[in-house]
């Protein structure tokens, strides 16, 4: 059964439209992340769910049970819902050791004192914070808090769990490894998360489903790599993936047995479609979507770039280039470094290139690119 379910979702607060006729199933046991730039809805979504906001319009089930409806005036607390809930702004409770602010919701809950003592140590353990056990939040900082709160909301042992961005305090090294403890815990306790961040690369690396929004408006709901190889449109294509797509301007000029002829500003491609092999006609303006990484670096290739900058990093380079003066921005694995001004061949050797229309940019096909001159 689908763990929640919202059904034309919308939230207006006076003029503005928050989340606007979104329909969203969340599985259960996915690990969902609502994904998109700073307005564009992930919150407000997080807080209906949870009931701490109530919708303008529409429905959302939790667990085969309506919590929310308009139509028929339902509205559930919070409490009535049977979510945990992490916030960005994690209230722990002051005149309690970290100790007891593990343990007040399991008290709560009427768990035996020895299981009680048992969660708790396990739960520290988890996120590192066993020997501030002891300690007053205000003894603690900013990350050490962060972490209790997500040692408090995960004890019990919630079905479901809504996060809002709950390692935004954490510094990078311990960001990382939260992440790879959330997703093992994701399996382990068998619960169905919703997690708000505004960072793709977060939101690829947890999710078993990413939902991308904009503008109050759902633009793609689907697993990462879908979301990376298959976006919808240009925004999904741009927003997800660093550094970004690269966008080429072009025209169909012709269509022949191989495909379709791109013309460009000094770049002519031939572009064979591996799928909506009709999608496409001539004259029709359209954008084509590369990633950097579907760029490969080739000595002998007749394609000639002048590099402008390279960014070595050790396990990664970013090369950014000029093609016949259009600046292409090429990832490659490995340790490679390029002298300014320097020439280098490239290939496009790949069937992921994606076209978009330049006037909806709605994604029209997918396919190999030959560059022709
Ligand atoms: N209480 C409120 N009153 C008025 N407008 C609000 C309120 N809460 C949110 N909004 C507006 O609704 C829109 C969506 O806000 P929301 O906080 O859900 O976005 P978000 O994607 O979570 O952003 P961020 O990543 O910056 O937290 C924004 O335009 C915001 O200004």
């Amino acid at each position: 059964m689908p763990e929640i379910v919202l059904k034309h979702i919308t939230k207006r607060f006076g003029k503005v439209y928050a989340v606007k006729d979104f329909d969203l199933v969340v599985e259960d046991r996915d690990f969902v992340t609502l994904l998109g730039p700073s307005g564009c809805g992930k919150t407000t979504t997080l807080r209906m769910i949870s009931g701490l906001e109530t919708p303008t319009d529409g429905e959302i089930e939790i667990d085969g049970k309506v919590v929310f409806s308009s139509e028929k005036q339902i509205n559930l607390s919070p409490d009535k819902r049977d979510v945990g809930l992490l916030f960005q702004n994690y209230a722990l409770w002051p005149h309690m050791t970290v100790y007891q602010n593990i343990a007040f919701g399991l008290e709560n809950l009427k768990w035996k004192k020895p299981d009680i003592k048992k969660r708790v140590y396990e739960m520290a353990e988890l996120v590192k914070i066993t020997d501030l056990l002891e300690r007053y939040p205000a003894e603690l900082s900013g990350g050490q808090q962060q972490r209790v709160a997500i040692a408090r909301t995960l004890a019990p042992n919630p079905r479901v769990l809504l996060m809002d961005e709950p390692l935004s305090n954490l510094d990078a090294k311990l960001r990382m490894e939260m992440r790879s403890e959330l997703k093992r815990l994701h399996k382990e306790i068998e619960a169905t998360f919703v997690y708000v961040t505004h960072d793709q690369y977060e939101a690829m690396t947890l999710a078993t489903k990413i939902c991308l929004m904009k503008e109050g408006v759902l633009q793609q709901y689907a697993p990462p790599l879908e979301i990376y190889d298959n976006p919808k449109n240009i925004f999904v294509g741009d927003f997800i993936g660093n550094p970004s797509m690269n966008f080429i301007e072009s025209r169909v000029v012709d269509v022949n047995g191989k495909g379709y002829v791109l013309k460009g500003e000094n770049l002519e491609f031939n572009f064979t479609p591996k799928n909506n092999l009709d999608n496409l006609s001539i004259g029709q303006e359209v954008i084509v979507g590369i990633r950097p990484e579907d760029i490969k670096i080739s000595a002998d290739s007749a394609n000639r770039c002048v590099v402008y900058s390279t960014l070595p990093s050790g396990m990664e380079t970013i090369i950014k280039a000029n093609l016949k003066g259009i600046p292409l921005t090429i990832v490659t694995f490995g340790r490679v470094d390029f002298e300014i001004d320097e020439e280098i061949g490239v290939d496009f050797d790949s069937y992921n290139y994606n076209v978009f229309s330049k006037s909806s940019g709605e994604k029209l096909a997918i396919g190999g690119l030959n560059l022709l001159g």
